[in-house]
């Protein structure tokens, strides 16, 4: 079997390496490229070596013009870093790259991995979720369960320091379930925890797949032990989605038989809602398409936002000033009232909302998107050949020279005036750039600035994000995250 395997590898890596240089203008080659396998073996290590090598692709990519080919055994993956090409290849080329088939297992056709013809319908069909009017009837449970994370760290006042992403995971799950999906499952710790745990699982292997070059065979890794691990967190995972599903169908059969308004959850029709009634009264999807749009939402919408929450207190943490100054301005809006944020307030929290997108730029949580090029592409200094794969490097980008000589520093105040910003509009790619930008960035912000309105009121945290060592789960994660430690705030 093992030969077989190395046979197919260099077939395809002759085969490949043969092909490879015929487009003159393509971007520079990255150093240390070996004969059949490429660049594959620097890919090798556990996540947090290959988050180094992410980090040295950025910058070798920003040093030469903002594009660099490398090769994958029998693939070239381009890199780029500049926001322009960013932006014309994510508007050219639609089609994600064949590495989100990893994750179809799990999220199958849902919005983030979709294939093109099915994206452009589902995603017409969901924007309206995610509409303004939508996410402002979401504004009670934010604050409700603001106030819950602040009741639940109280535990840790004054006890030194502790892992607060375990408590921004769950509140956050609890978050995309109350809100989107319209169910409660605050009382549900052991599912909650079992949930977390089949989701961390799932991303460690989808990295674990990734460097190992021949599970990127579908045949191979079918017969691999990864795939039978995959196999026991998808069951913990669709279990879940599928007794929502279940759940709420039989809800909303239930009141369109007696022809009752839902007597609970939000006035304005939820992601769920819009995706039963599509379902039901229209046959625009069957059990399995919402079932995989829920789960796109469940993951896309909490691991997300519980990250860049884990990050920001830490950063806060580390920066002592930035965190006079959020109180300062959260005295200004609230005074000494301890009262819910409305939609008023949040318009108001400008200092606030600098600091997410500030740590939004430090660590992008989503540090690299791909798409698969179905076409040639033509950049700024190069062309891309159809065929290959395209890494968008997000962390790059938010270190490119248009942000100055401190794009490195933490400067939340960089945001508040136009002249201390990029000129460029998509310097700033955090949440994705284009068509298929992240559908959930205004639930995000708004969910995020209200976790912290409510947090900076309570308490003053004490961190130091020079000790954290982050790793790439798909998505950029803490290795450990013991770093901060928090006092009640007199006020
Ligand atoms: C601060 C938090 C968030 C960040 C930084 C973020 C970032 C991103 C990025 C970079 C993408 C593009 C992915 C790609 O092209 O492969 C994306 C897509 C997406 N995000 Fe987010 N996201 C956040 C929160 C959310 C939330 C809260 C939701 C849902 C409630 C969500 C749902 C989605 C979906 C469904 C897509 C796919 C969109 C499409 O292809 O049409 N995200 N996000």
């Amino acid at each position: 079997m093992l030969m077989v395997v190395i046979l197919i590898c260099v077939v395809f890596g002759l085969w490949a390496w043969y092909l490879r240089n015929n487009n003159k203008n393509e971007p520079p080659a990255m150093p240390g490229a070996l004969p059949v396998i490429g660049h594959a073996h620097l890919l090798i290590g556990d996540s947090t070596k290959l988050w180094a090598y992410f980090k040295e692709l950025s910058h070798i990519s920003l040093n030469v013009g903002r594009a660099i080919t490398t090769y994958i055994g029998p693939r070239t993956v381009y890199v780029i870093t500049d926001p322009d090409d960013f932006l014309t290849v994510a508007n050219t080329c639609l089609q994600k790259d064949g590495f989100y088939d990893f994750a179809k297992p799990w999220i199958g056709e849902g919005l983030v991995t979709g294939t093109v013809s099915i994206w452009k319908v589902h995603r017409k069909l969901l924007n309206p979720a995610f509409s303004q009017i939508v996410l402002d009837s979401y504004l009670g449970v934010f604050n409700k369960q603001s106030r819950r994370l602040v009741k639940d760290l109280e535990v840790e006042v004054g006890k030194g320091s502790f892992d607060h992403w375990i408590y921004t995971r769950h509140n956050a799950l609890e978050t995309i379930c109350l809100t989107a999906l319209g169910v409660d499952f605050t009382d549900k710790n052991v599912l909650n925890s079992k949930y977390v745990m089949a989701t961390e699982q799932m991303f460690n292997l989808i990295v674990d797949r990734f460097q190992k070059v021949w599970l990127h065979s579908h045949f191979i890794y079918s017969w691999s032990s990864l795939k039978k691990k995959q196999d026991e967190y998808l069951k913990i995972l669709h279990n879940l989605s599928y007794t929502v599903l279940q759940k709420r169908k039989a809800d909303y059969l239930k009141n369109r038989n007696n022809n009752e308004e839902p007597t609970q959850g939000p006035k304005f029709k939820s992601f769920m809602d819009i995706l039963l009634e599509l379902s039901i009264e229209k046959g625009a999807f069957n059990d399995r398409e919402i079932r995989e749009h829920m789960d796109t939402i469940i993951v896309s919408g909490h691991d997300t936002s519980a990250s860049v929450l884990m990050y920001s207190m830490l950063l806060v943490g580390s920066y002592p000033k930035v965190q006079e100054r959020i109180f300062e301005e959260l005295q200004d809006v609230f005074g000494d009232d301890d009262r819910d944020v409305t939609k008023h307030d949040l318009s108001q929290l400008c200092y606030l909302e600098a600091v997410l997108k500030e740590t939004i730029r430090i660590y992008p949580i989503v540090p690299v998107i791909a798409r698969h090029l179905d076409r040639d592409v033509k950049l700024r200094n190069c062309t891309l050949t159809g065929g290959r794969t395209c890494c968008m490097f997000i962390y790059g980008v938010h270190r490119h020279p248009m942000w100055g000589p401190d794009a490195e520093k933490f400067k939340p105040e960089r945001w508040l005036d136009p002249a201390t910003l990029p000129k460029c509009p998509n310097a700033f790619a955090g949440f994705g750039l284009g068509k298929r930008s992240c559908i959930g960035k205004w639930y995000a912000i708004m969910s995020l600035k209200t976790s912290l309105a409510h947090l900076f009121r309570h308490y003053r945290l004490r961190g130091d994000h020079t000790k954290l060592e982050v790793k790439i789960d798909v998505m950029l994660k803490p290795v450990s995250g013991y770093h901060i430690a928090i006092e009640r705030r007199n006020k």
